[in-house]
């Protein structure tokens, strides 16, 4: 069954925009598992911009699915990490300026740190899962650094249109029937939502879908449980119920 990922960096936004202490990502969090998220997703970007560092070690001993931390491959959070000890951990590329992730992890350019960052991670008992572009030149080199998973960014086919997104969603394809063939779990986010998800779930073999502001956005208008219940059942419905 695909595996929905819901990623609350965004009600930490909203958190932050005041520096209230609310809304509550933990409270998000431990709701979502209830309404059905297999696992949690958060990203702790080097700005803090979002998602702090007590949010990431208080939520740590909460979850009762899983937690999958997304991190720059930075010594600070190599370090992080492995303090915590998530069951997995997504390595991803950060710049500063960036408004969002923009595009995937440059493994082919960057190997042999992501290479050690795979080691370390993974001899800390971690799953690491690299964030690439659908590009087989990268499936290759995370598959030849030692990863067992990969997220592919869907952003360009999220943000695409008409003939371009079906050019994406190809491409996506194809990405993940390579990735398969290496033996790698492929997962899949960014950018997702009610509109563009069901082509990304209904793709053979897809392990899960990484979910957040479009959930947070649609929180706003159906709740923030129904949006995730909703959410799993049309990723569900479209991919025929198959097992990953
Ligand atoms: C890696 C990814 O696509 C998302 O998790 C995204 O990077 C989250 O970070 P922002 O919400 O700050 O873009
Ligand atoms: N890795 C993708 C993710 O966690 C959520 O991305 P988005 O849905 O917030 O764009």
């Amino acid at each position: 069954m695909i595996d929905l990922g819901v990623n609350i960096d965004h009600v930490a936004t909203l958190r932050q925009a005041r520096g209230t202490a609310y809304p509550d990502p933990i409270r998000a969090a431990l709701l979502a598992e209830q309404a059905g998220a297999d696992l949690i997703t958060l990203h702790l970007r080097e700005d803090r911009r979002h998602i702090q560092d007590r949010d990431v070690e208080a939520l740590r001993p909460l979850l009762k699915t899983r937690m999958n931390l997304e991190a720059a491959v930075t010594e600070e959070m190599l370090a992080f990490a492995l303090r915590i000890r998530p069951q997995d951990v997504c390595l991803v590329p950060e710049k500063r300026q960036e408004l969002t992730t923009e595009g995937g992890l440059d493994v082919m350019g960057g190997f042999d740190r992501v290479r050690d960052a795979v080691s370390r991670l993974s001899e800390g008992g971690i799953r690491v899962s690299l964030f690439i572009d659908p590009d087989p030149v990268q499936l290759d080199a995370a598959r030849k650094a030692g990863a067992p998973v990969v997220e592919i960014h869907t952003g360009a086919y999220a943000e695409a249109e008409g003939e371009e997104a079906q050019r994406e969603l190809g491409r996506i394809r194809r990405a993940v029937a390579h990735g398969l063939t290496l033996g790698l779990r492929v997962n899949a986010g960014h950018g997702l939502h009610f509109g563009n998800v069901a082509a990304i779930a209904a793709i053979p073999g897809m392990a899960e879908l990484n979910i957040g502001h479009a959930l947070v956005a649609d929180a706003m208008f159906m709740g923030w449980e129904a949006a995730i219940r909703e959410m799993k059942r049309v990723m569900v419905a479209a991919a025929g119920g198959r097992p990953a």
